[in-house]
């Protein structure tokens, strides 16, 4: 079944209003809420025994991830980015992340690891994905960046794949949102005042 123009840009505008909330806050309110989404990440069972989680690099207002780096980093766990697939579009690689590892800016100005494939690690390796996205409703359905990346990556998370948990600020929560048959739902989303579980 395909939508209408007025549902694309339905999601266009959600995208819209919801980047310029995130935007609009204060640098003292990013600091604040990236430490409590740090407390809430590393006090969660999934987190305390998995080996692999794949974090991100925060741009465009998004929950400030720098303090639960640190943090995992601390605990020992073995962290790794989204890097852009260099022939593939639309698809992510999953790259070792350490305080060492060279960081270059992407086509996008996002700050990703430098490709090296001995740095790649499949997906079978990852035991979490912590999910950027910009907003998220109360059924826990997600709307990202409108690349479709993340959706193509936890298209089959269910059949053992890495267990996705979103990241994102509180104003991030919309009531519903319109959904694509490709839409991949979240099974938990973390903000900073709330373990979101569906
Ligand atoms: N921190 C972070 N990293 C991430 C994601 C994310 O949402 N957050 N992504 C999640 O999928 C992927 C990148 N997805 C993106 C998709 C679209 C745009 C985008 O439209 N950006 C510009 C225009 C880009 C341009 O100059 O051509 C924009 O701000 O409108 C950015 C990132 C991989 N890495
Ligand atoms: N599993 C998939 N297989 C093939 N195409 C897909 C898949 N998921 C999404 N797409 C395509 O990707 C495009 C963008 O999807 P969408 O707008 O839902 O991205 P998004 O969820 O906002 O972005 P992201 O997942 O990168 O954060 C759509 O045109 C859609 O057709």
């Amino acid at each position: 079944m395909s939508h209408t123009p007025q549902f694309a840009s339905a999601r266009q505008n959600i995208r819209t209003e919801i980047r310029q909330r995130r935007k609009n806050l204060t640098a003292y309110q990013q600091a604040q809420f990236a430490l409590q989404a740090a407390d809430r990440v590393a006090a969660h069972p999934k987190i305390h025994s998995a080996k692999t989680i794949s974090v991100f690099l925060s741009f465009d207002g998004e929950l400030d991830t720098a303090p639960l780096i640190q943090r995992l980093w601390q605990e020992g766990k073995e962290l790794c980015l989204p890097v852009l697939h260099p022939f593939s579009p639309h698809h992510l690689l999953f790259l070792r992340y350490t305080p060492e590892t060279p960081l270059v800016r992407n086509r996008l100005k996002i700050l990703e690891p430098q490709l090296d494939v001995t740095q790649v690690l499949p997906l079978s390796q990852l035991d979490i994905i912590l999910t950027p996205l910009v907003a998220f409703d109360c059924y826990g359905q997600r709307l990202g960046m409108g690349g479709g990346f993340y959706d193509r990556t936890l298209e089959h998370w269910q059949d053992g794949g890495p267990y996705p948990i979103g990241l994102a600020h509180d104003c991030q929560q919309v009531d519903a949102l319109p959904v694509e048959h490709w839409d991949v739902p979240l099974p938990q989303v973390i903000t900073p005042g709330k373990v979101w579980t569906w």
